[in-house]
């Protein structure tokens, strides 16, 4: 019998820990059908942490069958009140472990401690307390009145089994966007964590059997994206899956569903989200706010604002400014420890992340001969972590690779425009569109800009500040439905419709 689990320690925060590695099926951790594992790294350290379970077809169809019994004689007869009252149960038990939570993310993840990994925890305890809030009140049908003898009504109800994959960089909280929305609406899940971020996910799996679920309602299912995740795509008996990740395998997703069952997708994609900058915007607060949409989470964020368009009145200006700020506040140098105050930017996830972005770096820097900026050198004599120092590419042509496509690192693509029309028409010259950012003082060209641009956010006067009660999704290549507030519950939730005849004679 393989070790289903294993203590981990964590110095810094005087934290151990029972880490669990099984596949979480029917509330129980159990190895895989064929033995295979996954090792996972610390993308501090490039150091391998541990191994865990790594799901086949087989187990997922296992998982298949506990959500699918699940559903239908437990869940489904649940009642909403009841619903609530586990996920209160589980937002309890979050509060209670956020920092053992928080610790599991910087070591698997890299997330410094004090800053990204404890607000990903914030976010999750916020999500769990709305999700467990909504249970009676996003879910509800309306009354259709058709003729004198004939009405009609509407029910939402939940689909059944869901399947939910999810990416690395917000490991917890991606996980908990999609897993809470889905259980306030009645489903039972099947949830894959991406194979470099799955002992967090596997860790709350025992918060799940804590807070009372029935067996079956939530599995966990570590594996390979194209062994697992493939699976769970295709197979007949899920109703609907819902992804976050790169467009392209968002793509064989749904690709995945329409040769199955045509199970009902939402996709969360990659992005190149711009930020406008106007002459008349109060600049020191958009360099401010720019600089953490790019830098925040070493850059590894779907929303982060990528594409920077500066009005040309104010562009030097602004480009003197924000390396200023980048090297102040942003800078990786001396600071490797991710559970240390002091560091700001973590590692990057992974060494396939890391030469993937020092790939975009080189190409800009030697083939495409842009001018670049970096906050410091690349600490490879000091440390043997995934550490990118923030760099700037400034007057780089629309035409750029660098400017068209995600890097997901902390790299800042700069470029000028010198009106409305033209910034518009750059802004939205991209096969994405997830979010975007526009920075001025003018009320008319603020909200111009949120009916012109295409993309699924808009923020005003901020950037990447993202809260739970707001729907979020992206239009385009970025992806297909929305999650967070309402929407988080309804992309879960189908109307049935019931024709009612008053005419038929007793
Ligand atoms: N929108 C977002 O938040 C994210 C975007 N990305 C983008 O994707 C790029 C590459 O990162 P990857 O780790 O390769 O992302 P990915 O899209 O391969 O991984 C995301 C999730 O999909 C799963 N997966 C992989 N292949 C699958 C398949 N055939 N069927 C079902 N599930 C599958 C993975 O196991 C993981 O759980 C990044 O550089 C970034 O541009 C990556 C992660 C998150
Ligand atoms: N900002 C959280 C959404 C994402 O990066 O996937």
């Amino acid at each position: 019998m393989p070790n289903l689990y294993t203590n981990l320690e964590i110095p810094q925060l005087k934290i151990s820990l029972k880490q669990p590695l099984g596949l979480f099926i029917n509330n129980e951790f159990c190895p895989s059908s064929d033995g295979e594992t996954i090792e996972t790294v610390n993308p501090t350290t490039g150091e391998p942490i541990t191994s865990f379970q790594a799901a086949n077809e087989t187990d997922v169809d296992k998982a298949v069958k506990a959500a699918r019994a699940a559903f239908e004689n437990v869940w489904s007869k649940t009642s909403s009140e009841q619903r609530g009252i586990y996920l209160s149960n589980l937002l309890k038990l979050i509060e209670e472990e956020k920092d053992t939570l928080a610790a599991i993310e910087t070591l698997d993840a890299g997330k410094p401690f004090h800053s990204n990994a404890k607000e990903d925890l914030t976010q999750i305890l916020q999500l769990t307390r709305y999700f467990a809030g909504s249970v009676d009140k996003f879910n509800k049908g309306s009354t259709i009145p058709l003729t004198f003898e004939k009405f009609a009504y509407t029910l939402k109800v939940p689909f059944g089994v869901v399947a939910q994959i999810v990416p690395w960089n917000y490991p917890l909280a991606m996980a908990c966007w999609k897993l809470q929305g889905a259980l306030a609406a009645g489903n039972t899940v099947i949830i894959k964590p991406a194979e470099n971020t799955s002992l967090s996910l596997l860790y709350f799996a025992t918060l799940i059997k804590k807070a009372g679920f029935p067996p079956g309602v939530v599995n966990v299912l570590p594996g390979h994206g194209s062994v697992a995740g493939q699976a769970l795509g295709t197979h007949m008996d899920i109703d609907k899956i819902s992804f976050t990740g790169s467009t392209k395998v968002g793509g064989s997703v749904m690709e995945a569903s329409g040769q199955s069952n045509l199970k009902d997708v939402t996709l969360e994609c990659g992005g190149k989200s711009p930020a406008i900058v106007f002459e008349d915007a109060d600049l020191d607060k958009a360099i401010d706010w720019i600089a953490a949409g790019i830098f925040y989470n070493s850059g590894q964020n779907c929303t982060a604002n990528s594409r920077v368009y500066v009005q040309s009145s104010i562009y030097d200006k602004f480009v003197k400014k924000f390396k200023e700020i980048a090297k102040k506040d942003w800078d990786v140098s001396g600071k490797f420890d991710p559970f240390d105050e002091k560091c700001i930017i973590g590692p990057v996830i992974s060494s396939a992340q890391y030469d993937r972005i020092k790939e975009f770096i080189e190409l800009g820097e030697k083939e495409e001969k842009l001018n670049m900026f970096q906050t410091s050198e690349f600490p490879t004599k000091k440390t043997k972590g995934y550490f990118i120092p923030p760099t700037i590419f400034t007057d780089v042509p629309q035409t750029s690779k660098l400017l068209q496509e995600e890097i997901f690192g902390p790299v800042l693509v700069v470029s000028k425009f010198e009106n409305y029309d033209d910034a518009m028409k750059l802004a939205n010259d991209t096969y994405y569109g997830l979010a975007s950012a526009v920075f001025t003082r003018d009320v008319k060209k603020a909200h111009m800009f949120a009916r012109d641009i295409k993309a699924g956010t808009v923020w005003i006067n901020s950037s990447n500040d993202e809260d739970v009660t707001v729907p979020f999704g992206g239009f385009k290549m970025s992806g297909i439905g929305r999650e967070l507030g309402q929407s988080g519950v309804d992309t879960y939730l189908q109307t049935k419709a019931v024709h009612v005849n008053l005419s038929f004679d007793n």
